[in-house]
């Protein structure tokens, strides 16, 4: 499936599958997963499920979903194979085995969430189509099922609230803006799981200004890539989470000769 890649991210892809341990880190939605108005209903493309648990079944290859969802919303529309790590809530959430430590909040932190909660609460009741997502360190507001002047009017009346709430954190996504009572970002998640895995190269993947965090966080013998529009420090681009399948099954293939053959760097 390597028809169609540009020919400098086919390079990029075939000199990092070289790597001695590759970790292939991935955005969830809007990067394996279409955007879709209902977050319950995101699922990943089955090409892209099913590249990535070839790539996992590769020796010396990690594979990890970071997500903003928390992590039991991620197991639910992700479906990871039992060796993929799972990095949540934008970081605040880790899964890299059984053991992992659960996330937990001091009073300070639970107070700010209830506060947080009752303004998501309130914005909700008040401006039609726009919902509430609970997170065990945060709350969203979201709007993709309100009319656009709707959806604007009920995110600047939520940030100028939140805003106010000693210790929350706020982040804007697409059609969303997120809170948090605890200060992470994907960055956090890649430095992470590259510890985590003694990975020597790290292949990421995501479609949104927080996944830029992670972008951020890779190094020269790293592959970043973007997935659809938008400013983007990714040294690559595809269009879609739909191109970003054909990306998958060329790394996937590419890897697969490379561990074979034990042609490495
Ligand atoms: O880091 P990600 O895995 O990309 O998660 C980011 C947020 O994704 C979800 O919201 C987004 O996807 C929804 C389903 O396609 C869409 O309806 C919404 O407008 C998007 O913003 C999720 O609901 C959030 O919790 C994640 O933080």
């Amino acid at each position: 499936m390597k028809d169609g890649l540009a020919p400098e991210l086919l390079e990029a892809l075939r000199a990092i599958s070289r790597t001695q341990r590759l970790l292939v880190a991935l955005d969830f939605d809007g990067t394996l997963a279409p955007i879709v108005e209902r977050a319950e209903h995101a699922r990943a493309l089955p090409a892209s499920a099913a590249a990535v648990r070839e790539l996992a079944a590769l020796p010396r290859t990690y594979t990890a979903f970071i997500s903003g969802r928390a992590l039991d919303s991620l197991r639910v529309v992700a479906s990871p194979g039992e060796e993929t790590l799972l990095i949540g809530s934008h970081g605040a959430e880790v899964f890299t085995g059984p053991g992992s430590p659960a996330l937990t909040l001091d009073d300070a932190q639970a107070l700010a969430l209830r506060e947080a909660t009752a303004v998501v609460e309130s914005v909700v009741a008040t401006y039609p189509g726009t919902r509430l997502e609970a997170k065990p360190a945060g709350v969203v507001l979201h709007t993709r099922t309100a009319d656009d002047d709707v959806a604007l009017a009920a995110t600047e009346s939520a940030r100028k609230q939140l805003a106010a709430i000693a210790g929350v954190h706020l982040k804007d996504g697409k059609r969303v803006l997120e809170t948090s009572v605890i200060s992470s970002d994907k960055g956090q998640g890649i430095e992470l799981l590259r510890g985590a895995t003694d990975a020597t190269a790290v292949v990421f993947a995501g479609d949104d200004v927080t996944d830029e965090d992670a972008i951020g966080a890779l190094g020269p013998q790293d592959l970043g890539i973007r997935i659809g529009p938008g400013a983007s420090r990714a040294a690559h681009r595809v269009d879609s989470p739909e191109d970003f399948t054909a990306v998958l099954e060329a790394l996937s293939e590419l890897r697969r000769t490379a561990v074979e053959s034990g042609v490495q760097y």
